[in-house]
């Protein structure tokens, strides 16, 4: 876990980041709560049969050991999800230190588990692709007994955006075009696969579909624009 923590502070999705950006982290560590970092995108009781023997699938072709931390052979990486974008740093970016305490990622934001975004992501390093099991919860609807498009536009975000930051270091979205084919029902489980389409300079450009598990089905397909910026843009 040490190790793991060590990983997170000295790098942002992968991409070492500037030293005083580091040093305002550290810093910051001091108000470390272990608890605080726990990784929401492990199985729980609320994952159905499905989406546990899709995680099952992907988490044994995994490089890193998800309980250890241990080297093993496989070419996707298991991506931890905490309930902060980046854990504990501080700056001018909020409006109070009352926000910067409760600030929550948007999809992490609901204790209660099952009930909207269930999901776990592995990124293949080598294919330039992330993949992500998502298991839409009863306060995502939107059309009767069917999943609001824009939680799924969020979990498109996110998924892209993950890719995007493994890939091309600290970036936001500028654009994010989709086309809605099919409408996805509440509780069953997607995949979301992200594939890197090309980088021009500060650019990147991610394509994106949601299927059913057995990819026979197209819910969703998307394209999405990431520019870099600096992370000490956020941070005043
Ligand atoms: C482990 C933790 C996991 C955590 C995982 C969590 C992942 C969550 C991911 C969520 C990500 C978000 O939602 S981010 C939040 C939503 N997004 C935002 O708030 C971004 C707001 N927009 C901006 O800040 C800005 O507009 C930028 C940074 C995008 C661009 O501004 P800039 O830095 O001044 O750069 P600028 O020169 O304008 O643009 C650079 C290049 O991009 C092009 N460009 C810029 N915007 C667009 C656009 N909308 N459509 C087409 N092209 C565009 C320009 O033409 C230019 O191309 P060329 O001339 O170089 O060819």
């Amino acid at each position: 876990m040490l190790a793991h923590i060590a990983r997170r502070i000295g790098h942002f999705h992968g991409h070492q980041i500037s030293s005083a950006i580091l040093r305002r982290m550290r810093a910051s560590l001091k108000t470390i709560n272990p608890i605080s970092l726990q990784d929401f995108s492990q199985p729980n009781p609320s994952w159905s049969p499905e989406m546990r023997k899709f995680y099952d699938h992907y988490n044994a072709q995994c490089d890193t050991d998800t309980e250890t931390y241990e080297n093993k052979t496989g070419p996707w990486r298991k991506l931890p999800s905490y309930n902060r974008s980046i854990k504990h740093a501080t700056g001018g970016i909020y409006i109070s230190k009352l926000i910067q305490a409760k600030a929550r990622l948007f999809t992490r934001s609901v204790n209660e588990q099952g009930a909207t975004f269930e999901y776990v992501a592995f990124f293949n390093k080598e294919e330039k692709i992330c993949i992500c099991l998502f298991q839409p919860g009863h306060l995502l609807e939107g059309a009767p007994g069917h999943v609001h498009g824009g939680a799924i536009a969020t979990m498109i975000d996110t998924v892209t955006g993950t890719l995007a930051g493994y890939l091309s270091g600290p970036s936001v979205t500028a654009n994010l075009n989709i086309n809605y084919r099919s409408p996805v029902p509440l509780g069953s489980v997607v995949i979301i696969h992200c594939a890197l389409d090309r980088i021009e300079g500060r650019k990147t450009f991610i394509t994106c579909k949601v299927t059913s598990t057995d990819e026979s089905k197209v819910y969703t397909e998307a394209t999405v624009l990431f520019v870099s910026i600096k992370l000490g843009s956020l941070f005043g």
